[in-house]
């Protein structure tokens, strides 16, 4: 059933560059939808299956709030199994998403974000993308809407694949999937990758490997592609690493911070060139906050109450970094002015 929701993206992706993968992929995506697979599983699937049908409305992807409607909206009991159903698969961490009158005003503006990106990343029109660490979908449906010819989400997290299949039932787009896979799951190629643009946002330091991550990219990548890499970075300390030893901003899983000069280090490593740092923000408790649907803590009681600078375990408070690098070989792609 859940399966039959991709199929459209697999007929896709059998036209592209990128055919070899749509069998493995498949094949995975089949093991770990099955509902034995997670103990929350069958819930989130009833969540998705309550999902109202409602008929096709206006869908914009270029816009901050990615958004389909219909005239006159979508009322009464229709209105209240749509948001309901949603709210099933709280917590929502990435948006916001207007679904026929729903707002979902997730934990991050994530809009932020890829306005950042979009400033400084190649042209996306008829690229082949690949968005590692996807969450659900959010970045996907802007690079559709900025001109992507297919882009290929993945992520580990199967209540952000169950949210992008929910969104998905009304932006109807079969040209963006969210895949229940990790980096380590991607095809260990022996030659170039297929894809034009490679984006891992906020994946990084959550990597043990760091360096492994970076492979991988550079690997699915086709000669001259692009990676757009955003991560946690130490701002005031270029040359150093923080390697937290226990929690960071209470994540228990952030592995590596490293300085500016020293990611670029890592890319040098990889095999990139041509990397530029085109954006470094502290992360504002504007940015990622509590809302209605994300009802857990966020970033504000992650902070020290005596000194936001610090995290609650005294490390510098949360700063990405969005730098774009270039994979060897063949012309580079067009930059935006
Ligand atoms: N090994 C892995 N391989 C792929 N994905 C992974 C892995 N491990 C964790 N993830 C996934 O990486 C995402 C990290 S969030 C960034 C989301 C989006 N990109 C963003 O830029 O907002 C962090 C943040 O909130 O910034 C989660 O969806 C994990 O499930």
């Amino acid at each position: 059933m859940t399966l039959r929701r991709l199929a459209p993206f697999f007929a896709r992706m059998a036209a592209t560059p990128a055919a070899t993968w749509a069998a493995p992929l498949r094949r995975l995506a089949a093991e770990r939808l099955h509902p034995e697979r997670h103990g929350d599983l069958p819930g989130w699937l009833q969540a998705l299956e309550s999902l109202p049908r409602i008929e096709p409305g206006e869908i914009q992807l270029d816009a901050d709030c990615v958004q389909v409607e219909r005239g006159p909206g979508v009322h009464g009991s229709a209105g209240e199994a749509l948001r309901s159903g949603l709210d099933a698969l709280h917590p929502w961490r990435k948006g916001p998403f207007c679904l026929h009158g729903v707002r979902i005003d997730a934990e991050w503006r994530a809009d932020w974000k890829w306005a950042r990106a979009a400033a400084a990343i190649a042209q996306l029109h008829d690229r082949l993308v690949l968005d590692v660490g996807g969450g659900n979908g959010y970045y996907g449906y802007r690079a559709l809407g900025a001109g992507a010819a297919l882009v290929l989400g993945i992520d580990p997290t199967l209540r952000f694949v169950l949210q992008f299949l929910a969104v998905n039932q009304y932006l109807r787009q079969d040209r963006l999937a969210v895949l229940p896979a990790a980096d380590t799951d991607l095809p260990l190629l022996a030659a170039d990758g297929p894809f034009d643009t490679a984006l891992s946002m906020g994946v990084l330091y959550h990597r043990r490997d760091a360096a492994a991550h970076l492979a991988q990219l550079y690997r699915a990548l086709r000669p001259g592609g692009e990676l757009v890499l955003e991560t946690l970075v130490l701002p005031h300390d270029p040359k150093s690493v923080l390697r937290p030893p226990g929690r960071y901003a209470r994540m228990r899983n952030v592995h590596a911070i490293p300085g500016i000069d020293v990611l670029r280090g890592w890319l040098d490593g990889a095999g990139f060139r041509r990397v530029e740092v085109a954006d470094v923000t502290r992360t504002t408790t504007d940015e990622q906050r509590s809302t209605p649907w994300m009802r857990f803590e966020s970033l504000a009681q992650c902070l020290s109450p005596a000194n936001p600078q610090r995290t609650i375990e005294g490390h510098p408070a949360p700063t990405r970094a969005l730098l774009t690098a270039q994979k060897r070989g063949q012309c580079g792609l067009a930059r935006p002015h």
